[in-house]
């Protein structure tokens, strides 16, 4: 793992000091999940089970803040168990599925969710059309309810792909009131209006919080990181973490640490929850 800057390393002890008042945000693909070809295959990192469960006695909450339909992150993270076990330690375990859209959490243990946008039904009819028209027709789709993922990431030239399908798919969501998420070999189809950075806030919020440590890989992420940027100018000790890939670099030069994927985001947090200890004695 890499600090950025020296400030860097002065967050991350400012957090450490202050890791009873704070909220662990994580994403899941890329973050927790290594990233696998087949999005049904995903499956969270095999050792992030007893590091949420180590770190979970050392925080004020853990979130998990994903784009996955909420039911699905759960089921692919085994969050219903770790959950217990969470609570078990006293912390509370959130999941804001659908970049927010969705809420869960290990005490309530109820999906809230909204109704689907209106025009989703009719985007999902046009869009089998215009994949042909872009050469795209194999293009994985992932209905997940209140969005459609179209996957590129299997086609023989995933990048090129996935350019040649954005100008496309946007003027089809565009017609249909609907926003483009653009992600890892993903361009992502929902409502506007709804993102990981309201997910954050409310966390923090609700929890009152005195401190914000989000880790994520992708596009998706970026309103998430503004939002802890902003929560730092209120006050709050704040840590950006970056999981790094070759398929994404957007978040490097926002983030305080830069890791090695999921295997190195579980590493930081072994590394925190031993701090903490360390630091309490
Ligand atoms: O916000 P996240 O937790 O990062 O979820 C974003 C999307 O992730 C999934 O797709 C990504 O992961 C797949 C499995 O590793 C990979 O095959 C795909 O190329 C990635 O884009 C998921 O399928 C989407 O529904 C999520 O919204």
């Amino acid at each position: 793992m890499e600090f950025t800057s020296p400030e860097a390393q002065e967050r991350y002890a400012a957090l450490v000091r202050a890791l009873p008042q704070v909220v662990v945000g994580l994403d899941f693909d890329g973050t927790l999940s290594p990233i696998v070809e087949d999005p049904t295959a995903a499956r969270i990192h095999p050792e992030a089970a007893p590091v949420l469960r180590a770190l979970a006695a050392e925080v004020r909450a853990l979130a998990v803040v994903t784009g996955r339909p909420a039911r699905q992150a759960i089921a692919l993270g085994d969050l219903d168990e770790v959950g217990t076990a969470l609570r078990e330690a006293g912390t509370e375990l959130y999941v804001f599925g659908q970049y927010g859209n969705e809420r869960w959490s290990a005490s309530r243990r109820r999906i809230v969710s909204p109704q689907p946008p209106h025009g989703l039904a009719t985007f999902l009819r046009e869009l089998p059309g215009v994949l042909r028209e872009a050469d795209a027709a194999d293009a994985w789709v992932e209905e997940k309810g209140l969005a459609v993922a179209v996957h590129t990431r299997r086609l023989p030239e995933p990048g090129e792909a996935q350019r040649r399908l954005t100008a496309p798919l946007t003027a089809l969501a565009e017609r249909h009131d609907l926003a483009i998420e653009p992600g890892r070999h993903v361009l992502e189809v929902r409502a506007p209006g709804m993102h990981k950075g309201i997910a954050v806030r409310t966390v923090v919020e609700e929890v009152e919080a005195g401190g914000i440590l989000f880790a994520g890989d992708d596009l998706g992420d970026l309103e998430a990181f503004e939002a802890v940027a902003e929560l730092r100018e209120e006050g709050l000790a704040t840590l950006l973490v970056c999981s790094a890939s070759e398929e994404q670099v957007a978040l490097v030069e926002r983030a305080d640490v830069v890791v090695d994927g999921p295997d190195g985001v579980l590493e930081l947090l072994r590394r925190l929850t031993a701090d903490a200890a360390a630091a309490r004695g």
